[in-house]
């Protein structure tokens, strides 16, 4: 079996049934299995995994079991368990030792690693406090065809040097210091050697100055070379950098709000930071390394020319430390990727805080919310601590195996200096040489770490990468014909999750106002990001001026609409920015427009600032209805021809409110307008009205005719439209 880790904290499903699959000789990526198993946020349930595991031709068995009966099944292993009610981990096998009886469980976990554990902990994390635990069974049906993964492009080393292409003459520059600084350091030994067997034995002060200030400047050239060198790697890093970044956030932002419901927050800054690591190593180790093994190529052949024997010691010995270092290579990768996790967990609460101070503070969850970071912060800490104990004795141990070498070097050297088999100003050059030969294998052990951390940043970089953009879509008349529904049904979430809509089949109109109204939950906001293209349909389909809305262009269809959604977001920027978010250059006509339609331009003109005030992040300064206005501001000012408010004016006064859909009437004209409202002022007038109930269309028509039918609307209107009496 594979081991596959999981990238992000809720891929724990995807990647144990990536890993079963890869028993049964099957690969599957992880973002396909992702797609199969209707993730969320919240990770991945049982029950989608098994749907997930039914698609790619798996017989799927779930079981509540206690230890002893699961033992009784192991000739059906590798199995999936649910894992400390939040996790998945595959069970690969039960060991019990003869002697002691002693059980151990062998593991493996997508955050972890493949683990083995004892019976108590096994206990506690399978069982969870209850008598039974959750085991999901494998089997692949042979007769089915084998589902292919979605294609899977891999971002190589290779595709990443594109980011160096721009940097050609500096790179040359740089490259050109490293071939300078490698010749000054072939030069010291010859220069060394001259100076004891020319100038000390034979006397000569001149010799012996002159070749020291020659060593002098060589030095001074050194440090130039360095310094000039370092100014370069900051001046390429920081340019690669940003166009890494930015690449990610291109991307980021083409790919499909759906792809977002199932990310946390967390995870995307953590692999923002992470792009560091592909810079280090594009900028600093790849061009050291390539001179390093020059260097080395170089004082190899020369040492050869010295001494065969001493050579071969020096050779032996550094394959020995070389792979000592190597041994601690798959420990550190696993130790850096739980790193990984609890940081983007860790930026996940720690924004969660500092976003919810006031809800915190109100609920008295200071304490819970403080020790819950405290334990981030602990397992960040044990994971530290590991990993400083894995870099000690990775390190150390190559430091120690070095010295060993030197130590051993400088004897045979002295050995045979002794024996008059090599002259005094060899020996100290082979001892000079044999340290130069040491910077380069450092450089290989910093080389081949950097390019692992590198590696774990590309997967995550990769991930995003493949993930399939939206694709372009036909930009066409969408002014006339309005939304078609015929028999539109969705669920957020699996065929076993609930339908939010069901069997809807209704008509928008182009040019008139629809108002959806219904109870809380009933389906209202989803059916409006249907016809927002947010989601796809799960059956049925839409059509907008008779094409299907799948084939429209996205981007030109959210270019011609209008919305205020309930959690409409006010950027840190000035009100005017935020008002005409949609424009380079602002109309001042226009803005003064949309804020009168709003209601909200007395408000703006007694800041001191008045259109330029800046306003924070999620709009603080700022009163509930003062944002709202601002957002309907916004939406007038484009000028769309769709206009979709979902509560749009929820929190305004009765006045206001009055206002403004006052003089939102005049806007609305020609407009194909879809409202969500609970107020019977801002539903009545509307040309058609659509009643939902449970996610299914139950009336239709305007105020007039859906009063009078005294049913569904009558009631919603009395009890929650504040019709009263
Ligand atoms: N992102 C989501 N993931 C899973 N389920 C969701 C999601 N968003 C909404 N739902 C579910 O879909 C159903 C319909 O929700 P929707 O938000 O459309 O209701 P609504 O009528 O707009 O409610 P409200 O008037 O309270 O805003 C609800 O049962 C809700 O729990």
């Amino acid at each position: 079996m594979r081991f596959v880790r999981q990238l992000d904290q809720t891929d724990c499903g995807p990647a144990c049934l990536s890993m079963v699959a890869s028993h049964y000789k099957r690969n599957y990526t992880l973002g396909f299995l992702r797609d199969q198993s209707y993730i969320t946020r919240d990770g991945v349930s049982v029950s989608g995994l098994r749907e997930a595991a039914g698609k790619i031709g798996f017989n799927v068995i779930t079981c509540q079991l206690d230890p002893a009966s699961l033992k009784q099944r192991e000739g059906l292993f590798p199995c999936i368990l649910h894992w400390q009610q939040n996790h998945f981990v595959v069970l690969t096998g039960i060991k019990e030792s003869r002697g002691s009886k002693k059980i151990r469980y062998r593991v493996a976990d997508p955050a972890l690693g493949p683990i083995t554990i004892n019976d108590e902990a096994f206990r506690r994390s399978w069982l969870s406090g209850s008598e039974e635990g959750i085991a999901i069974f494998l089997h692949l049906q042979d007769d089915l065809p084998v589902v292919k993964s979605s294609d899977h492009k891999e971002i190589t080393f290779k595709s990443v040097l594109h980011y160096l292409l721009p940097f050609k003459r500096q790179l040359g520059v740089m490259m050109l210091m490293l071939a300078l600084g490698s010749i000054i350091n072939f030069a010291f030994p010859f220069l060394m050697q001259q100076m004891i067997d020319k100038g000390v034995a034979q006397k000569n002060l001149d010799l012996i100055t002159m070749l020291l200030l020659a060593q002098v400047s060589l030095y001074t050239g050194s440090m130039v070379i360095e310094i000039i060198r370092n100014w370069l790697i900051l001046h390429i890093g920081s340019k690669i950098s940003i166009s890494i970044i930015s690449n990610f956030l291109k991307k980021l932002l083409q790919l499909p709000l759906k792809f977002f419901d199932s990310k946390m927050m967390g995870d995307f800054n953590q692999r923002i930071k992470d792009n560091e690591k592909i810079e280090v190593f594009l900028t600093s180790q790849s061009p050291v390394i390539f001179f390093s093994v020059i260097t080395f190529s170089v004082f190899f052949i020369v040492l050869w020319y010295y001494n065969f024997t001493i050579l071969s010691v020096y050779l032996l010995l550094t394959v020995v430390a070389v792979s000592w270092t190597m041994l601690w290579m798959s420990k550190r990768k696993l130790l850096s990727h739980q790193r990984f996790q609890n940081r983007s967990h860790n930026q996940e609460l720690v924004s969660e805080i500092l976003n919810g101070v006031a809800e915190i503070k109100l609920n008295n969850l200071e304490d819970y919310k403080r020790s819950q970071w405290e334990k981030i912060q602990l397992l960040l800490y044990n994971i530290n601590k590991r990993l400083l104990k894995f870099d000690q004795f990775q390190l150390s141990g190559f430091e120690f195996i070095n010295q060993i070498k030197n130590i051993l070097i400088t004897f045979l050297a002295a050995y045979y200096t002794i024996k008059g088999e090599i002259t005094l100003g060899q020996l100290l050059s082979i001892s000079y040489i044999v340290g130069q030969m040491n910077s380069p294998i450092n450089q290989l052990v910093l080389f081949l770490r950097s390019l692992q951390d590198a590696r774990l940043s590309l997967e995550r970089l990769n991930e995003v990468e493949n993930q399939p953009v939206e694709p372009e879509g036909i930009v066409t008349n969408l002014r006339e014909g309005g939304f078609s529904l015929n028999n539109v049904t969705f669920r957020y979430g699996g065929p076993t999750s609930a339908n939010a809509l069901k069997d809807v089949s209704i008509r928008i109109p182009a040019g008139k106002v629809t108002a959806i109204v219904g109870a809380s939950g009933s389906g209202k906001t989803t059916l409006m990001k249907l016809l927002l293209r947010f989601y796809e349909p799960t059956n049925g389909q839409i059509s907008l001026n008779n094409t299907g809305i799948d084939k429209i262009s996205q981007k030109h269809l959210w270019a011609n609409c209008g919305v205020v959604m309930q959690d409409g977001m006010i950027f840190s920027d000035s009100i005017e920015r935020n008002i005409a978010t949609s424009d380079e250059d602002i109309c001042v006509k226009r803005l003064q427009q949309a804020s009168d339609i709003a209601n909200i331009s007395s408000y703006i003109n007694t800041l001191p600032l008045k259109y330029r005030t800046k306003i924070g992040v999620a709009g603080n300064g700022l009163s509930g209805g003062q944002k709202q206005r601002i957002l309907i501001a916004r939406a007038v000012y484009k000028d769309p021809d769709f206009i979709f408010f979902d509560e749009a004016t929820s929190a305004l006064d009765a006045e206001n409110e009055k206002i403004i859909h006052n003089n939102l009437q005049r806007f609305f004209k020609d407009k194909t307008v879809v409202i969500i409202a609970h107020r019977l002022s801002t539903v009545k007038h509307a040309d058609q009205i659509i009643v939902l109930k449970h996610g299914r269309v139950v009336e239709q028509g305007n105020h007039q005719e859906l009063a009078g039918m005294k049913n569904e609307y009558y009631n919603l209107v009395k009890n929650q439209l504040e019709l009263g009496n």
